[in-house]
């Protein structure tokens, strides 16, 4: 079995509380309250931010120029695409204050950037595959899932399900199993703990936006 579907099946419980949340459940009906989905965007502005400079400092230190060369792409989606569609959102919704980083993002973007700079780079490739991964097969669940005809939020939802979005996806596991079958049995143990405590933060990324948690 190769190293992410093996990672997948560890996350498996992890997903499936996702997939039962209430953030998540509401977003697919779009009856989610505005301002959890307004917390969750300023949020997300800030978490793209660190996330994309994780995904470079990944690209300056990956063995492969191929590989170096995907993150670098990785790093402009998550600065260009995906900030794109805050920016409609945040126009749509007349937001013109950034608003400040509250502690969960704070908390999974030093993750991310820490796990990047000081690990190993197979674990700091693991520990950002969930961000890809999970948000595809969250936006495919909703997709397939979905009620509505009208939902505000499928912008989101559309973005996530999308096909582009999707290959990105697969190129980053694929790189993550490349990886993973040059290393050994403790390094790919790393690898999976990062990419469990990132499928974690993802829990509690969205739970903390449907609570509204402030400092
Ligand atoms: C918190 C979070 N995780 C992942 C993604 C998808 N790149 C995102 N936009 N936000």
């Amino acid at each position: 079995m190769n190293w992410s579907t093996k990672a997948w099946q560890e996350i498996g419980p992890i997903y499936q509380k996702i997939i039962e949340m209430p953030f998540i459940e509401e977003l697919m009906k779009g009856s989610l309250p505005l301002e959890k989905f307004q917390f969750y965007m300023v949020q997300d502005a800030h978490y793209l931010d660190q996330f994309g400079r994780a995904l470079a400092i990944i690209a300056a230190r990956t063995h492969d120029l191929e590989d170096s060369l995907a993150f670098i792409k990785f790093a402009e989606g998550a600065v260009v695409v995906e900030k794109a569609l805050h920016e409609s959102y945040f126009e749509g919704y007349g937001l013109k204050e950034r608003g400040s980083i509250q502690p969960t993002c704070h908390h999974y973007g030093h993750f991310l950037k820490s796990t990047a700079a000081l690990q190993p780079v197979e674990v700091a490739i693991a520990a950002v595959l969930p961000c890809f991964w999970i948000y595809k097969e969250v936006g495919d669940h909703i997709y397939s899932n979905q009620v509505s005809d009208n939902n505000p939020y499928q912008k989101w939802i559309d973005t996530y399900a999308g096909e582009e979005f999707g290959l990105i996806t697969q190129r980053a596991v694929a790189i993550s199993d490349r990886i993973a079958l040059g290393c050994t049995p403790k390094q790919r143990q790393a690898m999976t703990e990062a990419f469990i405590t990132a499928s974690r933060l993802e829990y509690e990324f969205w739970h903390s936006a449907y609570t509204l948690r402030r400092w």
